[in-house]
């Protein structure tokens, strides 16, 4: 299928795959992400979505973004983390989701970031996306916490030198604010031609 894209032309479909510890909010900002770019789909409502065990898929193509995206969002309770790493290798990007309005969860979630950070087979140069969820309850102190959180983990592995796309946004994952500067910021960081680009 990739190679038919490559044929005729059009850049191959970028894929995500979207981490974090269960609750943080995944599947709740990709339906947001469905409602914002997919014409078709109407995201479940926050009353209708329940914790995710297997895998949800969510594809977007529009001509806003340049880039055909599919997400990956995977199960975030304990005894699911295992099987994130089956799903790096072929990974694009990632999103990791970080729930900005609950500090006490904060350190368990930058152990899993950093600890998928360091795996083998989570690419060096793949451009990570932190959303920060739940904007509506946290307020800028929260958002300014996962941000301090994250460039420490991003400096602890990556070192200084590193040319990896790296940046947070906040998101209410229930009204989709903040939802489409995320996800443009990560098409851009994907599409062909970035390198030409700086992102600022
Ligand atoms: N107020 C508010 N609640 C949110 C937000 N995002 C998620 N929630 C709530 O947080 C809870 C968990 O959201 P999910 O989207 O299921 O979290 P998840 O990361 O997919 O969790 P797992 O699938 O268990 O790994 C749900 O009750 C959501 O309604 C947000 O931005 N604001
Ligand atoms: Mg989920």
């Amino acid at each position: 299928m990739e190679a038919v894209y490559e044929m005729m032309g059009y850049p191959k479909p970028k894929r995500v795959v979207v981490l974090g510890i269960q609750g943080a909010g995944k599947t709740s900002a990709l339906e947001r992400v469905k409602d914002a770019y997919d014409a078709n789909a109407r995201g479940l409502r926050p009353d209708q979505i329940i914790s995710t065990v297997g895998m949800n898929i969510a594809k977007i193509s529009n001509a806003e973004l340049n880039v055909e995206l599919t997400f990956w969002d995977l199960g975030g309770a304990f005894g699911l983390r295992g099987i994130w790493e089956s799903y790096f290798q072929d990974a694009d990007a990632c999103l990791y989701v970080v729930d900005g309005a609950e500090e006490r969860a904060l350190e368990e979630s930058m152990v899993e970031l950093e600890r998928a950070m360091r795996n083998k087979r989570f690419s060096k140069s793949m451009p990570i996306l932190i959303i920060s969820a739940k904007s509506d309850l946290s307020g800028p102190e929260g958002l300014e916490m996962v941000r301090a959180s994250c460039e420490d983990v991003f400096a602890r592995v990556d070192g200084g030198g590193s040319r990896r796309q790296t940046r947070v946004f906040p998101v209410d994952c229930r009204t989709g604010l903040g939802v489409k500067p995320a996800i443009e910021w990560l098409a851009r960081a994907l599409a062909p031609s970035s390198s030409l680009f700086s992102l600022s």
